[in-house]
């Protein structure tokens, strides 16, 4: 192995490069070989262990390198070297890596091609904005519970952490933060975006009340609900046995014991007696107002996946609405941005049930650091 020292003076291809022309070079390589079909930080983590001779600064200026040209999305897509689109994406997303590098920025700049598929956004999203929030890594964010808000700040602080204080229950972090070596009793908070603890506005939970968590994945809806009102009856459900193990793992971590769970794929005939009061669908969905965490899906997600996704969703919303009792509502939710996945399916929905929307519509996160996320409550 070689020692750690040597990239400084060393090569990739047997060229003798500066430390920093060397983190260029490897970036390159990693976006030349990166093919999507593993989320990018998975993929790192595999290249960096077939370089072991690169340090954790090197693995950390090399992932931002690579990062920072994702973030360009489309941003001079045809017109640019990958070399050139790294150090642009460097500078415009202000990391500190381009201040090792002379880069020439285009005096005006197309932001708006940063995303590709304006036309498909949602009416309530401003499509400029939207595109601009790709530069800016977005906040870690955590959800309090149990009135443990004061005693997590001053644990922050005495482990000189900075920290937003959103609401009474809300703080953002910044994204690297380790929070479960701070907080070690995980029965205190939740990680879960601000975007998605604002959904929780359209539960309005009461005692005795049945309530399906339809698409629960390990729960982050769910346990929100519980911590509004720990007195409903709720079921937990979804296609992956695997997530529903993780439920029930952070469950027992949060100290909830009081629930039923199914594993069962929604697509199909939904055979089951019981009926809900109300039902969360948090459908499958393209993710896109999350992509400012995973901007990589810019480059790799295909416009047709959109329909794909609505036709997903149409179908498990038509399902999972037969199971509502008479008089009850239907959540649902996203984390797109997309017209097709958001507006369209409730409008389905109302064209198809006796469900009409009555509150909700796009929550927008990209100005703030957060998420955008849509939720609407049909009755
Ligand atoms: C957006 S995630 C849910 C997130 C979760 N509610 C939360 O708050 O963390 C969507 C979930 O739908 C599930 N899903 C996908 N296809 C499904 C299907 N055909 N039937 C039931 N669940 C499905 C996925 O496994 C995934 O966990």
């Amino acid at each position: 192995m070689l020692p750690k020292k040597a990239l400084s003076v060393l090569l990739l291809d047997n060229v003798i490069m500066t430390r920093w022309e060397n983190y260029l070079a490897a970036a390159g390589k990693i976006i030349a070989e990166y093919d999507g079909s593993l989320p990018l930080h998975h993929f790192l983590k595999g290249f960096f262990k077939q370089h072991p001779y690169m340090g954790s600064r090197d693995r950390r200026h090399i992932s931002q390198l690579v990062y920072s040209y994702y973030r360009l999305g489309y941003l001079y897509k045809a017109d640019k070297s990958v070399q050139e689109r790294i150090l642009l994406g460097s500078y415009l997303c202000k990391a500190e890596e381009a201040e090792n590098f002379t880069i020439e920025a285009p005096a005006e700049i197309p932001f708006e091609s940063i995303f590709p598929f304006q036309n498909e956004l949602s009416p309530e999203i401003n499509p400029l904005a939207f595109s601009q929030s790709f530069l800016k890594q977005p906040f870690l964010f955590i959800r309090t519970r149990k009135d443990k808000q004061e005693a997590i700040k001053k644990l922050l602080t005495r482990n000189e952490i900075s920290f937003d204080e959103w609401g009474p229950n809300t703080l953002a972090l910044p994204n690297s933060t380790k929070i479960d070596a701070i907080v070690t009793d995980k029965s205190w908070y939740e990680i879960q975006d601000a975007s998605s603890q604002e959904v929780g506005n359209l539960f309005h939970p009461k005692p005795g009340e049945a309530w399906w968590d339809s698409c629960a994945a390990s729960g982050g809806k769910s346990i929100l609900l519980l911590d509004k009102e720990p007195k409903i009856k709720l079921m937990v459900s979804d296609v992956r046995p695997s997530i529903i193990a993780n439920l029930h793992m952070r469950f027992k971590e949060a100290g909830i014991r009081d629930y039923t769970s199914m594993v069962m794929d929604l697509t199909g005939n939904i055979a089951l007696e019981r009926r809900f009061d109300h039902i969360i669908l948090d459908a499958p969905c393209s993710g896109s107002g999350t992509w400012g965490r995973t901007p990589e899906n810019l480059s790799f997600f295909k416009e047709e996946q959109i329909r794909e996704f609505q036709q997903l969703q149409q179908s498990i919303a038509g399902n999972v609405v037969k199971l509502l009792k008479p008089g009850g509502s239907l959540i649902y939710i996203t984390c797109s941005v997309f017209r097709a996945e958001n507006e369209e399916v409730v409008a389905h929905l109302e064209n198809t049930t006796n469900l009409k929307k009555q509150e909700g519509g796009i929550i927008p996160g990209y100005e703030k650091g957060a998420d955008s996320m849509f939720a609407v409550r049909l009755a």
